[in-house]
């Protein structure tokens, strides 16, 4: 099962927010008008603070937008008791991320991120400075680098031949969606504990799927000590703190079993063959060339960031790319007559194979424009004082970067609201951070550090599904019926799953 979030359960959580914490809210906001927390700077004194909580809704990059249609593409909102900056242009965009960069690396110290990611000390939750700095390396150099991504292609060609298995094992229609999820986990299991996620094995026993979507749940839905620190002690009556803990807890105990199954001295450990625990706890006992040695908790907290960062992502954007080509026939041909031609009578496409389909490469791009997995990036907060267009922003606010809006922004793309991948063949633009009209994976010294890893698990998976078969939609189900709702967590799903019909192209 893939990774989605129960709409239900967020819903609930979002009930329990307006029926039973806003009221409360209410009552205390004079109290909380009167004695302001004293961390917090006052608001910048040019910038207005055009709204507040009740402002955010459900899907906050569609709020950013209309807020940024009509205040600019720069603007502050108070939300709860934290000042936050909304950004919405590329040009704005490139001053947080090139221009004032350091001013604007740090992350907001999450009350959920501090329960599950043992105390922010993973790479995406942990705020600026030597630790960060020290674990961005190691993820940098060691985990992800092109070297070791590229040492995981035998995991990505056999998770891509069990998925064409699976489509073609389904009868009639299939759940598109649920098989994406299944690989997006696989591939990522199998690279970072040497386990595979789905064949009924251990950890799926121990309830890990239902961790990961928990922990979606918890981190994507309403946390009151996000926005209101100096009420945190309400989550213990929320039932939210409790979830927190026992999720961490959950997490916690298999990555116990995990690290003792590597520790064993039994084990047979090749270097071709080390997952990213392996070099985790190598670094770990030999300590690497910076200060600060790891811990154990260290380590967990940054193999549950893979997870975290980088199994939804990629369903997603395997899941809204499937759905846009079927809803797109010229586009899906152009794509499967490039890929066909490239791969001839092979069954199975290889990663050398993508060098030659700029087109495919062009849909995956375009895909991530319309559609960033995480449309509002993930939170920055500034590490002091900066000045932005002529605006005081104090240290310690909230940023936003309205990806999402960005990659649909009129003033940057002809017919932004159009699925056209034609637009990036002969463009320069890229998604690697020096483009600000194009930012899926942010900019700067926080940049997405997976995006090879990424990128190889999207394009081969996409380009093999669309070889091996042609996709129609069910009988009676046209493109205008699908609906194509997105449903906002901490990451952005499509809130249906996609269902086809696979047509085998060899017989
Ligand atoms: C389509 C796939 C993906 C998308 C769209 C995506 C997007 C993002 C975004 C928007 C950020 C925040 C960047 C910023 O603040 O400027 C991020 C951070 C991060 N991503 Fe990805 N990501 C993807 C895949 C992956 C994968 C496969 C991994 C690892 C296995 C990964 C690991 C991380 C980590 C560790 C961070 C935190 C970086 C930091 O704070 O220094 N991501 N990603």
């Amino acid at each position: 099962m893939p990774i989605l979030p129960s709409f239900n359960e967020s819903f609930t959580s979002f009930f329990t927010f307006i029926f039973f914490i806003s009221p409360l809210i209410l009552l205390l906001i004079p109290y909380l008008k009167s004695k302001p927390n004293k961390n917090l700077p006052p608001s910048p004194p040019k910038l207005p603070i055009i709204g507040n909580l009740h402002q955010l809704g459900r899907n906050p990059h569609l709020c950013f937008r209309r807020l940024s249609q009509k205040f600019g593409p720069i603007f502050l909102l108070q939300l709860g008791q934290i000042p936050t900056l909304v950004v919405s242009s590329p040009k704005i965009a490139k001053q947080v991320f090139k221009t004032h960069d350091l001013a604007f690396s740090s992350r907001p110290f999450l009350f959920s991120a501090q329960h599950i990611f043992y105390n922010c000390t993973d790479i995406a939750f942990s705020p600026y400075g030597s630790y960060w700095r020290q674990v961005r390396k190691i993820c940098i150099l060691q985990l992800l680098s092109a070297r070791r991504v590229q040492s995981f292609s035998l995991i990505r060609q056999q998770e891509v031949a069990r998925l064409v298995d699976r489509i073609s094992h389904s009868k009639d229609r299939v759940n598109l969606s649920s098989l994406l999820g299944l690989y997006a986990n696989d591939v990522l299991c199998r690279a970072a504990l040497g386990r595979e996620f789905s064949a009924g094995g251990e950890y799926h026993l121990h309830g890990f799927q239902k961790l990961l979507e928990e922990y979606q749940i918890l981190l994507g839905g309403f946390c009151i000590g996000d926005l209101f620190p100096s009420l945190a002690f309400l989550s213990n009556f929320t039932g939210m703190k409790s979830r927190l803990v026992r999720t961490a807890n959950g997490f916690d105990k298999l990555f116990d079993q995990v690290i003792a199954e590597h520790l064993d001295p039994e084990r047979e450990k090749l270097e071709e063959s080390q997952d990213l625990v392996d070099i985790l706890l190598e670094i770990q006992k030999n300590g690497s060339d910076d200060k600060i040695p790891l811990t154990m908790d260290n380590v967990k907290a940054i193999i549950l960031d893979m997870f975290a960062a980088g199994t939804d992502t990629t369903f997603i954007a395997l899941d809204w790319g499937m759905t846009e080509l079927i809803t797109h026939p010229n586009a899906m041909k152009r794509a499967q007559s490039e890929i066909r031609r490239v791969v001839g009578d092979r069954r199975n496409v290889t990663e050398s194979d993508l060098l030659e389909m700029p087109y495919l490469k062009a849909v995956v791009k375009e895909v991530l424009r319309l559609h960033p997995p995480a449309p509002v990036l993930v939170p920055r907060e500034t590490t002091e004082d900066v000045r932005i267009e002529g605006y005081d922003i104090p240290a310690k606010t909230r940023v936003f970067v309205n990806a999402w809006g960005i990659g649909r922004d009129p003033e940057s793309w002809k017919d932004p609201e159009t699925f056209e991948p034609e637009r990036f063949l002969g463009s320069e633009v890229d998604y690697g951070g020096l483009d600000f009209e194009f930012i899926p994976f942010g900019a700067g010294r926080r940049i997405c550090p997976g995006i090879t890893m990424g990128i190889a698990t999207i394009e081969l998976a996409l380009a093999q599904i669309l070889h091996s078969f042609d996709w129609e939609l069910p009988n009676g189900i046209e493109a205008k019926d699908l609906d194509m709702t997105e449903v906002f967590g901490i990451t952005m799903h499509r809130k249906a799953h996609l269902e086809a019909v696979p047509k085998p192209y060899f017989t």
